[in-house]
């Protein structure tokens, strides 16, 4: 399969949980759809340095996942159960104080410190950012995890408009241990780098989905040779292209 007829695919797929039986909201004009693209990969991989020019480039909201400061207005009606906010302005750290704390002693986060940072993420998938910004987001997320990414892809389940995708910025460990080295003013260090390269289960976007294929992530390559204006580009113009399939 090419690039252009994987990136065809992920385009046109059903939302996950919902790809036996069109409903009615499957059935609306393709540009009615919200999308939420999560740029995963594992510390220091470009998550935010891509994130950002993307929305930026083709005019997204930016969400930063690991912000503990991150204010998002909220259109539910129900009380989350997570926030000690009321609707309709919540506020909310995605990542807890702790688990950022552990993080910048090089302490690798276990899937119980990550349980109620993805739940948040995948709980307000279905919030709409205020009306002033695009409805569709980038969030930056780890997500290393297989079963991480099938949280987050549950907010598709509940609002039938969302079109929930992934990149997945991919580089050899020992680019990355570089990278979070020569970073300043980071929390995250490159002692950190090893631990989630342990974890990592790399997403197969071109595998059989009964073999534990991932057809809604695409992944791109990040390594040595690839600078952050090539890789920005190659984003953008695979996500662009996405974006307009699933809106023909
Ligand atoms: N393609 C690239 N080539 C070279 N350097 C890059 C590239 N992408 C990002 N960088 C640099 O690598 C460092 C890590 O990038 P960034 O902070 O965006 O990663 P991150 O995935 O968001 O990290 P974290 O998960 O730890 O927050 C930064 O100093 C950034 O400028
Ligand atoms: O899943 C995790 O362990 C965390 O989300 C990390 O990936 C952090 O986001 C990153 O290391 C620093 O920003």
């Amino acid at each position: 399969m090419t690039v252009q007829n994987t990136d065809a695919a992920l385009g046109e797929q059903q939302p996950l949980g919902d790809q036996q039986n069109a409903t009615a909201a499957e059935k609306k004009p393709k540009n009615e759809h919200r999308w939420i693209w999560f740029v995963t990969g594992p510390t220091a991989c470009g998550k935010t340095t891509i994130a950002k020019a993307l929305a930026e480039n083709l005019n997204l909201t930016y969400v930063e996942g690991d912000d503990p400061t991150y204010d998002f207005a909220c259109t539910l009606t129900a009380r989350c159960r997570l926030c000690t906010f009321p609707y309709p302005v919540l506020r909310r750290p995605y990542h807890p104080k702790a688990n950022v704390e552990k993080m910048s002693r090089g302490e690798p986060l276990t899937d119980a410190d990550r349980a109620g940072w993805l739940q948040a993420l995948a709980e307000h998938e279905t919030a709409k950012p205020p009306t002033s910004s695009s409805p569709h987001l980038v969030i930056t997320c780890s997500a290393l995890k297989r079963h991480y990414r099938d949280i987050l892809r549950l907010g598709s389940e509940h609002a039938g408009d969302l079109r929930i995708r992934f990149i997945f910025l991919q580089a050899p460990e020992e680019v990355l241990t570089e990278r979070a080295h020569n970073r300043k003013g980071h929390f995250a260090k490159e002692n950190l780098v090893h631990s989630q390269f342990t974890i990592l289960e790399m997403p197969h976007p071109t595998k059989p989905k009964e073999e534990g294929g991932e057809p809604d992530v695409l992944v791109v390559d990040v390594g040595k040779e690839k600078g952050v204006e090539e890789v920005v580009r190659e984003v953008v113009g695979r996500v662009r292209g996405v974006m307009h399939m699933g809106r023909d």
